[in-house]
């Protein structure tokens, strides 16, 4: 098994309103990408939270690996702030590790260059789409080199052309990273999981445990042609085929 860097074991979560999550079993290892699917509210979210450390488990424990540094998060809305320029928002995070201004600032450039946002430096983020807000996002969860990556269906909100020109920004900016961070990516789109991912797991819809954990074939990145390969729609099909199993109402098999 390839190094872990963070594992949750036998997590449990007691949500208010309903039976709790888990007993949530789910191990990351370094580098890799790793793709979350289930039903609306099957415990996706919750799950990166319990990963960054956010969510407080009722039962069983996180574990990261000695010497895990940072842990950058992007959500569905890029959530910028309003009133600091591109540059600004993506220096903010060196800043408040202690990085002096100027260096912030350089290294800030070199993240919006690698997301091709070099001519954006000074814009606000009512002056940018939603695409190079949501790069801008990356660019800034990325300038800190972090070791896990959580991004909470990140480009949901953009149109189809656009999501698969950010996977491609993401996976060229995963693969050129030294070391790679691992990356655990939340979507509802199966043939998105499966394009960028070297694993899809997917959540019961009523625990949120894991319940299938499907390999994908080759490696990212991978050209946008692979979509097209049979292996890649077979692979789709086995995901949908375990969603549809993980939501199967319990009184189905009860009779
Ligand atoms: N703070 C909270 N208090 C009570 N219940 C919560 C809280 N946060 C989430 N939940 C519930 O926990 C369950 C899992 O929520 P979560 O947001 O993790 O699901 P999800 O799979 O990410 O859903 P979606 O795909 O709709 O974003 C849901 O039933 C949700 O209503």
């Amino acid at each position: 098994m390839a190094e872990f860097i963070a594992a949750l074991r036998g997590v449990t979560v007691d949500l208010a309103g309903r039976a709790p999550l888990g007993p949530i079993d789910l191990t990351v290892a370094r580098g890799e990408i790793l793709a979350l699917v289930g039903a609306s509210g099957a415990g996706k979210s919750t799950t990166l939270r319990l990963l960054a450390g956010l969510q407080t488990a009722s039962a069983g424990e996180l574990t990261r690996a000695a010497g895990v540094g940072r842990t950058g998060f992007v959500f569905q809305s890029p959530t910028l702030t309003p009133w600091a320029d591109a540059l600004s928002n993506v220096a903010l995070p060196l800043e408040l590790a202690g990085v002096s201004r100027s260096q912030a600032r350089d290294r800030a450039a070199a993240a919006l260059a690698a997301v091709g946002l070099s001519d954006r430096l000074n814009a606000p983020p009512s002056q940018l789409s939603g695409g190079m807000a949501m790069r801008a996002a990356l660019a800034r969860a990325l300038v800190t080199a972090p070791d896990l990556l959580l991004l909470d269906e990140p480009f949901a909100a953009l149109d189809s052309v656009t999501r698969r020109r950010l996977i491609e920004d993401l996976h060229a900016l995963w693969a050129t990273a030294a070391p790679r961070p691992a990356v655990v990516f939340v979507t509802h789109d199966v043939e998105e999981a499966v394009y960028l991912a070297q694993r899809v797991v997917v959540l019961d819809a009523a625990s949120g445990r894991p319940v299938a954990d499907l390999p994908t074939p080759g490696a990212p990145p991978r050209p946008d042609r692979w979509r097209a390969d049979p292996a890649f729609r077979q692979t789709v099909e086995a995901v949908v085929d375990a969603l549809e199993a993980a939501m199967a109402p319990q009184a189905d098999t009860a009779a």
